[in-house]
């Protein structure tokens, strides 16, 4: 796996046209905006992590048919200072830095212990987040950058802390049909306390926006969640929510903020001070989006780790969530370079499966009911929750399907029923080899992939108007490790699986994360679903 993970890649200024084969549909007209980590090596200095990488943003813009490709590293804080130094000198989740070796370090230590949570890194690696029309790079820091989505450029730096008290944010916000943005946070030991922070960044204001003005100014605290510990809130990647409520998981995999206040002097990562608690629980948040408070049952299932939610909706006063679960935080190990890069197929081997597990849980539970109880009653699923005493529910989820990872869905069907999960299919590694599109209603699924094919996270784009939830497409970037293959832009029926189109492009692309499909102006993205009356952006 040296050619993904073991080199630096190449700047793409300059928009070069790929070569397609196939046809693309015509209606299918904008622009597939990824990021991802493009550079491990700076000078004679190498990352330990592959999710330390420096930010490569690329882009496909399909116009009439053809495609055109560019890339190009988000010029953040932390790019400058490392290019600058010729090495590292800013600390990644995996890598911890040390700007100025020996002379300095007294200082700086202590300038981080009295503050306690160090500056983190402005490398927004991760997704890219719409807010208003603006686009912004993201990781899971304070910070975020602003980006150009044609030019590629990086543009202003923006410190969460500035808007709302968080540390450390989502780069899975969600969004309304009206675009607005609701994101979770974690506001670590401030004024005693630690506390989930769910956020949202209103892209549209009742009067209208003042021109120039940015949605983040906006920013107003939806409601906060204390957390359960002070100095050992949970690490999450991602939140449901369906039209009245938004699920959080409080999970066992946790960082030790005492840990991470000392990592600099003990000179480990950030890694290091993030456990999984096998013997605790997970607890389930539920918050009323009308009311904004927390609904008061306690609901916790058995302990596991979730990176990524998958859709949740309400069903006879019962909300349904689908997760991707392990059954430990063993995930983010495997994706240590030296596991990718020497003997991949020893080393980056899955200990615990992404499974899809559908969680149900009673929105009112009968104070009268019998301990010990079932207390749902759904057909549509085998899902259970238990009641316990003292208003405690224990949710035993319903297993749908295993090796899915990266899942997305029809944006139309956010928060609310659906039927499909198109995701990357991962088997004995955490490297996807597939693309799958699981049918929750058969429990069947579909798949494409070939031979020394790496696909990166599909992404569905409707069909101008369609009715059905799969009518339409899906875009993902594959990477090849077939010399005689160049990297491409497939284009898949997302009813039928077949390919339409692909887009070669001559160029050594990175495997990425995640992104969005940004429809070209003058397309109506309104008219996408026959169920929304305002534009919802893609996500
Ligand atoms: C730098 C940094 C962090 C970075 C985490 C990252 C970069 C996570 C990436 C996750 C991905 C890519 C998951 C994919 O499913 C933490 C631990 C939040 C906190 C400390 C500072
Ligand atoms: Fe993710």
């Amino acid at each position: 796996m040296e050619i993904i993970f073991g080199r630096n890649k190449k700047e793409q200024l300059e928009p070069v046209r790929a070569r397609v084969t196939g046809k693309i549909p015509a209606w299918l007209q904008g622009t597939l905006l990824r990021n991802g980590p493009g550079m491990h090596t700076v000078g004679e200095t190498r990352y330990n992590h592959w999710f330390d990488g420096l930010a490569l943003l690329h882009s496909f813009t399909i116009r009439n048919g053809e495609v055109y490709y560019r890339s190009k590293y988000l010029r953040s804080d932390t790019y400058t200072a490392n290019i600058e130094a010729n090495r590292i000198v800013v600390s990644e989740f995996g890598t911890m830095a040390y700007p100025d070796p020996c002379k300095n370090i007294f200082s700086k230590a202590f300038s981080y212990l009295s503050h306690t949570i160090p500056d983190f890194t402005d490398n927004c690696l991760i997704n890219i987040m719409r807010c208003g029309e603006d686009f912004y790079a993201t990781t899971e820091t304070n910070y975020i950058r602003k980006i150009n989505p044609q030019t590629l450029e990086t543009l202003e730096k923006v410190d969460y802390r500035k808007y709302v008290a968080v540390n450390l944010a989502t780069s899975h916000p969600h969004y309304d049909t009206a675009g607005n943005v609701l994101n979770v946070g974690t506001s670590i030991v401030d004024k005693g306390k630690t506390k989930y922070v769910i956020f949202k960044i209103p892209a549209t204001l009742p009067g209208g926006r003042k021109e120039g003005r940015s949605p983040l100014k906006d920013t107003e605290v939806f409601c906060s969640i204390a957390a359960r510990s002070l100095l050992s809130p949970s690490y999450y990647h991602s939140f449901g929510v369906t039209e009245n409520y938004i699920i959080f998981l409080e999970q066992p995999f946790k960082l030790d903020i005492l840990k991470m206040a000392t990592a600099y002097i003990r000179g480990v990562s950030w890694a290091s001070c993030l456990a999984f608690h096998g013997e605790d629980k997970t607890h389930v948040h539920i918050v009323d989006r009308r009311t904004r408070k927390p609904v008061l049952t306690k609901y916790y299932t058995d302990p596991m780790v979730v990176f990524h939610h998958v859709n949740a909706y309400e069903e006879d006063g019962c909300l349904l969530f689908d997760v991707i679960a392990y059954e430990d935080g063993s995930l983010y190990q495997l994706f240590y370079l030296a596991n990718l890069n020497k003997d991949f197929k020893e080393n980056a081997r899955l200990t615990s499966v992404p499974t899809l597990k559908r969680f149900a849980l009673p929105l009112h539970v009968d104070k009268n009911a019998e301990v010990g109880s079932n207390l749902i009653e759904l057909s549509s699923t085998r899902a259970r929750a238990l009641k316990e005493k003292d208003d405690q529910v224990y949710c035993q989820p319903e297993l749908l399907s295993e090796g899915l990872e990266l899942p997305r869905i029809n944006y139309a069907h956010n928060g609310k029923p659906y039927r499909y999960v198109f995701a990357a299919g991962v088997q004995w590694s955490p490297i996807p080899t597939k693309i799958i599109k699981y049918d929750i209603l058969t429990k069947s699924s579909v798949e494409w992939g070939e031979a020394q094919c790496w696909p990166a996270e599909p992404l569905f784009v409707p069909t101008p108007g369609a009715k059905d939830e799969d009518d339409g497409i899906i875009l993902s970037a594959i990477v090849s490790t077939d010399p005689q293959k160049l990297p491409f832009l497939l284009v898949l029926d997302a009813r039928t699986f077949t390919e339409l189109a692909r887009a070669s492009v001559d160029v050594e692309m990175h495997l990425d994360i995640h992104g969005l499909f940004i429809p070209d102006a003058g397309w109506d993205p309104g008219k996408q679903a026959p169920s929304q009356e305002e534009p919802a952006p893609q996500t």
